[in-house]
């Protein structure tokens, strides 16, 4: 059956025009005027996207004692109410756990994703078994991508004697590593001294990570990147110290990518200082919410470039988990939720404010991270071929964003009470209808994993580049003898 998306204007990453959209098979099968089909989707006054992507969510992530909320069934459904139609989750090995049984653990759990997925798998301790499960991983199962935490020390924080060891492995690989960036050492002594001063609340979650920890273990990452000779993606990038480190790496010719989230970008640090524990402690996630100066330059980032993709970081507690950490912030679970909201509080504050353009807005949501992680154009595109995988923004359609009539598990949300316009008519997943006139028809289950391949040009000419100006032995004749 071929389904048809009349009389939308096409918005990609670099184009904008008026024509149907014409789908089967899962596929885009044809871009033109006047198509016909056997369903008709009424695209009128509204864009025709690539569905979004987002690249990094915690979906059932076992973490600081307890499991976030939304699993792939919530998750992704939450996921398509926004207009997201593809999500990448962290494989995340126990400590002494090999590689691949890791991903057993996340292949159970993703099986009632409604919207298609992808893994990054992080690297949680090293030794000889990742070092050789590494490339199982890369080859066998498609995971191109490798995260490594700075922080959470004593969890799943690397050194980089072992994070270096981990590049240089990505780079044989073909593959990419990506970075948590905070100093977790420093971050572990100022918890340590803030609970011995009495400073147990959430605001001290945020007063234990300022913007110089963040900077410091971004510039380290860079260092190490480029000495293994290798691209490298920095996460939730939330503060100008590690937006400025990217910016000048980027100067200087080094291929590094960062990642601001919609979080970083709208909400600040005054929730921190909320007299409702519960309000600040929803909030509480690393990095954590910083000032205006710093959401300024997260925005300017966007604009110009120097930042990539914007993500949510999906990592969803209840209030009840949260208050684990009631008497000791060092215990609240990390993490908040945004799967659902993103692309709507990105057109708010970031097209609609003139802040950035409707085809930036769909090169940061979608384009340039399925180029960063080698999918692209079967995602992340509107082309003959690509996945119908589109969402069909009306720019007109609005919503005030509550916890009541959110699809995500979780029993708050940090967007409450934001307007936001700019809200999904249709969102295709493989040509299948999953929101109809602004009503989710999900169907869990439905969503594949998209494996990727490794080697994408950026890495072949980094490699290319690094081996000719590889440092080399100076052949000598006449060499004098030994003066023992
Ligand atoms: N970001 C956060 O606070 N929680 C999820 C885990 C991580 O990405 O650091
Ligand atoms: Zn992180
Ligand atoms: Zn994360």
């Amino acid at each position: 059956m071929t389904t048809v998306i009349k009389n939308g204007t096409v918005v990609t990453a670099d184009l904008t025009y008026k024509a149907d959209v014409k789908v089967d098979g899962g596929k885009i099968i044809e871009i033109g005027p006047d198509l016909s089909g056997d369903e008709i989707l009424d695209a009128s006054g509204c864009y025709v996207m690539p569905g979004g992507i987002d690249p990094h969510t915690h979906l059932e992530m076992p973490f600081m004692g307890t499991y976030s909320s939304d699993d792939f069934e919530s998750g992704t459904q939450a996921a398509l109410a926004g207009g997201t139609t593809m999500t990448v989750d962290f494989c995340l090995p126990d400590p002494g756990q090999g590689l691949v049984d890791a991903i057993k653990r996340w292949d159970n759990k993703s099986g009632l994703a409604a919207c298609d997925y992808s893994f990054h798998m992080a690297i949680t301790w090293w030794g000889e078994q990742v070092f050789n499960d590494m490339e199982t991983v890369v080859k066998d199962h498609g995971i191109t991508t490798f995260k490594h935490f700075m922080a959470y020390k004593g969890a799943l924080m690397v050194n980089d004697d072992e994070m270096f060891a981990s590049f240089q492995r990505c780079a044989e690989l073909g593959a990419l590593p990506l970075v948590h960036a905070e100093n977790g050492d420093v971050v572990a002594d100022l918890q340590a001294k803030l609970l011995a001063e009495g400073n147990n609340g959430p605001e001290a979650h945020a007063y234990s990570r300022p913007p110089a920890v963040e900077g410091e273990a971004t510039n380290r990452a860079i260092m190490i990147a480029d000495m293994a000779g290798v691209p490298l993606y920095v996460v939730h990038v939330s503060c100008e110290e590690s937006h400025e480190a990217i910016r000048r790496a980027k100067m200087q010719g080094k291929r590094v990518w960062g990642e601001p989230l919609i979080q970083h970008l709208t909400l600040d640090e005054s929730e921190y200082f909320d007299k409702d524990w519960d309000h600040a402690a929803r909030r509480v996630m690393s990095p954590p919410f910083r000032n205006k100066q710093h959401q300024d330059s997260l925005w300017a980032g966007l604009a110009s470039g120097t930042l990539s993709c914007v993500a949510t970081d999906h990592c969803a507690f209840t209030t009840d988990q949260k208050r684990y950490g009631v008497g000791d912030f060092t215990k609240i679970p990390n993490g908040t939720g945004g799967l659902e909201d993103r692309l709507p509080m990105l057109w708010t504050y970031g097209v609609s404010t003139g802040r950035i353009t409707p085809n930036e807005f769909v090169a940061v949501t979608s384009t340039n991270i399925a180029k960063i992680l080698n999918c692209y154009p079967q995602k992340g595109a509107i082309l003959v071929g690509a996945d119908a995988d589109l969402v069909v923004l009306d720019p007109e359609k609005s919503k005030t964003i509550t916890a009541a009539s959110q699809v995500s598990a979780i029993d708050y949300n940090v967007f409450e009470g934001k307007e936001v316009k700019g809200l999904p008519r249709f969102v295709l997943t493989r040509g299948k209808v999953a929101v109809m006139d602004g009503e989710l028809k999900a169907e869990p289950g439905h969503g594949k994993f998209v494996k990727r391949e490794p080697v994408n040009p950026v890495n072949k000419a980094l490699s290319t580049w690094k081996e000719l100006t590889a440092p080399r032995k100076v052949e000598r004749t006449g060499i004098p003898a030994s003066g023992v």
